[in-house]
């Protein structure tokens, strides 16, 4: 254990322990506020399926205690001296990334997501050598670098899922040509990641086929949604009708599932961009890709740009996340529910509204 820094605030967030993955208060000091820091109170924060992977350990590198959340809107409370981006009162985002070499090739490149020394913003270590906690907490202390302004004529409650879900979809999209109207795009999985795969891809003039493990969200994804079909993807018939149709798929299913049945549906020259977080090896044989001169590829969020974009994108298309907005103590039955594909279509946590650092025990 460091010392603690008179300045240091206590604040309380909410913890996974081990791999249960069961969430429950801790307490904890924020860093002393750097020239370049900005103190935000949390307002809100989404619910990610990363933040399962994590708590649950998933990919066997989880650090714990740790505070999960990475789809942070808060209110900024106070700022360094050199901080020229913000001011207090603004209404402001942090998504996965709190830190960057800023030196290598993807950092001077804009695309910090990709740097080798990138930090998360938990279930890592600050170059303070403390542990970085999430948005399920009270407050954050986040560089400016790797804060991003909520427009105006975003809810701030709305906002929270397009940090993450909302630029995960329209990186890859922007960055592999896919923007063009009129291209035909496939949205596997449609939960927090795509449903606004969806939305955004409608945007931009797409026809969207949603392909789902059932039936269930048929109506939803196309008479609220928008798509323009559906696919369910155990329906031999209904795949093989669809066969080389697609530009491009958007694959966000987080468990291990087989790729050919998908690199099928893609046109010559169509792109799979994986997107789930799978530590399994996945398969398919060389001709699905080679017979088609399709791509197999993946995206890791987007970058600072991409999410002030992505943004302003969904405020001058009129796109909203459409999200069940949950106070904190629902936050282990939303990870369930989460687990058990019984949301439509992100959990928001209103972390201001659940007075967290009262009820800390
Ligand atoms: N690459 C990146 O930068 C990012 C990656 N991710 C990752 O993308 C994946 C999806 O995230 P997110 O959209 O938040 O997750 P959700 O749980 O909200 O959505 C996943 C969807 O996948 C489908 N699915 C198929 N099989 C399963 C299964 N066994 N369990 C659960 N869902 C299943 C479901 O759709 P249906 O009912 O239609 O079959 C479900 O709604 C995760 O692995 C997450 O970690 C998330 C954000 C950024
Ligand atoms: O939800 C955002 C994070 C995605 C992510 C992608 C890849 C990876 O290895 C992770 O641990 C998280
Ligand atoms: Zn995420
Ligand atoms: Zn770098």
């Amino acid at each position: 254990m460091g010392s603690v820094d008179a300045s240091e605030k206590t604040i309380t967030g909410w913890a996974a322990r081990d791999a249960t993955g069961h969430l429950s208060p801790y307490t904890y000091n924020l860093r002393r506020t750097g020239a370049e820091d900005v103190v935000l109170k949390v307002l809100y924060c989404g619910i990610c399926h990363t933040d399962l992977h994590q708590t649950k350990n998933h990919l066997g590198a989880s650090k714990y205690p740790m505070v999960p959340g990475h789809e942070v809107v808060g209110e900024v409370v106070e700022v360094g001296p050199e901080v020229s981006k913000y001011s207090v009162g603004d209404v402001v985002g942090v998504g996965v990334i709190v830190g960057c070499c800023r030196d290598c090739r993807p950092c001077k490149a804009n695309v910090e997501q990709y740097c080798n020394k990138k930090i998360w913003s938990y279930n890592d270590v600050y170059t303070d050598g403390k542990p970085t906690q999430g948005g399920f907490a009270s407050s954050m202390v986040v560089d400016q670098k790797f804060v991003v302004k909520i427009p105006a004529g975003l809810a701030p409650e709305q906002a929270a899922p397009l940090l993450c879900a909302g630029v995960t979809v329209y990186s890859p999209l922007k960055h592999f040509g896919l923007m063009t109207p009129g291209l035909r795009g496939g949205i596997l999985g449609l939960g927090g990641v795509g449903h606004m795969g969806v939305k955004v891809a409608k945007s931009m003039g797409h026809h969207v086929t949603v392909i789902s493990s059932s039936d269930k969200k048929r109506a939803e994804a196309m008479d609220d949604l928008g798509a323009d079909a559906y696919l369910v993807s155990s329906d031999e018939a209904q795949m093989a009708a669809a066969m080389d149709s697609l530009d491009y798929i958007i694959d966000t299913v987080p468990v291990k599932h087989p790729l050919e049945p998908y690199l099928a549906l893609l046109k010559m020259d169509g792109k799979l961009v994986l997107m789930g977080v799978i530590g399994e090896p996945l398969s398919f044989v060389s001709p699905m890709v080679m017979l088609g001169r399709k791509t197999i590829t993946g995206s890791f969020i987007g970058s600072i740009e991409e999410t002030e974009e992505v943004l302003r994108f969904c405020v001058e298309k009129g796109l909203t996340s459409q999200i069940e907005v949950v106070k904190m103590d629902y936050l282990n039955q939303a990870l369930e529910r989460l687990e058990r594909n019984d949301v439509r279509y992100r959990f928001v946590v209103d972390v201001a509204g659940s007075n967290i650092d009262d009820t800390a025990a």
